[in-house]
């Protein structure tokens, strides 16, 4: 059965006061428990897009549904409060703690002391920062990486089902964005929560996007689809250049090693080198293959989670496994625009615009 959308945008146009217009004819479907990460050059109206999800920005003509629901005719106010929102520079309320930023939602929403309490020891353990430590540090007294997660955590608040981020990890180093990229795909993974993440990073975007948006100049969309499928079938020029180089080594980390890419174990050279598990990114079975001795005739064992044997992988393999990825994305249904089944807006959560003081 094909996944509930979520959020859709049918024939969406923006155009600003002076006549830019960011967003042309956009139309695009967000299913349920799905990353779908938002990607173009600079300017190509992302953000814009991203704004008018939540009514920070208003649509010029097109509608936007929210579980089945025009958000332009709902309450801004009480939309916001629904969907979660990140974004770069975090927006954290300077004077307030951590445990008083995160609460901002619950307070509003009239939740009691002790629930709120829990429910911020909750988050903080989530993404890896502990009441005890920070719950009464301001936003100065963090470094700029703890200062993302506390937007992503108070974003989280009252568990709402959609989460809009902006760039959220932009301000921080690779490495440690890197970090927080593995952290927040977990999170996502334990939450389910829908995300729509705007970033101009095609390498996070297929990092941690099940399915990349590309959008050029004009927010027109060139293509929706899987990440493998973006990276080994671009659907137009300018897909092809904002992806750039380097598509075959991301293409690599993204698929993995199965059955029937392997040939024969007896074929493997003894002593047998170190293995390769099934299952294991083709980054990591490329790396083997090219580090063996010259003795290892460029076959590596492949085993199983039991450690049991369950043939043999070569380079060849290896290609032979990034085609077939490549064909079974290009061929994966999936990779459509969502058009189907609306189901009516069930859930309670809310969420407040982060960076804005809440009207109380
Ligand atoms: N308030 C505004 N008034 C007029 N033009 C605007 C306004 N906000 C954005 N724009 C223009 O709309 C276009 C899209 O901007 P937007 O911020 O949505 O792009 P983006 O893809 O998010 O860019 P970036 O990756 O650089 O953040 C740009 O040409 C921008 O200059």
């Amino acid at each position: 059965m094909a996944a509930r959308t979520v959020i859709e945008l049918d024939s969406v146009r923006k155009a600003y006061g002076d006549g830019t217009v960011a967003v042309e004819e956009l139309s695009f479907a967000v299913r349920e428990h799905e990353v779908l990460a938002l990607v173009g050059p600079s300017g190509c109206g992302k953000s814009t897009t991203l704004r008018m999800v939540n009514r920070l920005v208003e649509p010029t003509s097109g509608r936007i549904l929210l579980n089945g629901e025009d958000v332009t005719t709902a309450d801004p106010v009480a939309l916001r409060r629904r969907i979660g929102y990140v974004i770069q520079n975090v927006g954290l309320f300077p004077h307030r703690t951590v445990e008083a930023n995160i609460s901002t939602v619950p307070a509003l929403l009239g939740w009691d002391r002790k629930r709120t309490r829990a429910r911020v020891s909750e988050l903080l353990d989530l993404v890896g920062l502990p009441a005890a430590t920070y719950a009464k540090r301001y936003p100065h007294e963090l470094s700029g990486g703890e200062r993302q997660r506390i937007g992503v955590a108070r974003a989280l608040a009252t568990d709402p089902p959609v989460l809009l981020m902006d760039e959220p990890f932009g301000a921080v180093d690779p490495e440690f964005r890197r970090h927080l990229q593995t952290e927040f795909a977990q999170i996502q993974a334990e939450t389910g929560t829908t995300v729509i993440l705007v970033t101009h990073d095609i390498d996070e975007a297929a990092r941690l996007g099940d399915r990349i948006a590309v959008l050029s100049r004009g927010g027109r969309l060139e293509q929706v689809a899987s990440p493998l499928a973006v990276l080994a079938h671009p659907a137009s020029d300018r897909v092809r250049d904002f992806i750039g180089d380097g598509s075959a080594s991301r293409m690599l980390a993204l698929a993995q090693v199965q059955a029937n890419d392997l040939e024969s174990a007896d074929r493997i050279v003894q002593p047998a080198p170190a293995p390769v598990r099934l299952g294991a990114r083709l980054t990591d079975a490329f790396e083997a293959v090219a580090a063996l001795p010259g003795s290892a005739m460029g076959r590596v064992p492949v085993v199983g989670e039991s450690g049991s044997i369950f043939g043999s992988l070569t380079a060849d393999g290896i290609l032979g496994a990034l085609r077939r990825a490549a064909d079974a994305a290009a061929a994966d249904p999936g990779a459509a625009i969502a058009q189907d089944a609306r189901e009516d807006a069930t859930e309670d959560a809310v969420q407040d615009e982060p960076g804005r003081e809440p009207a109380v």
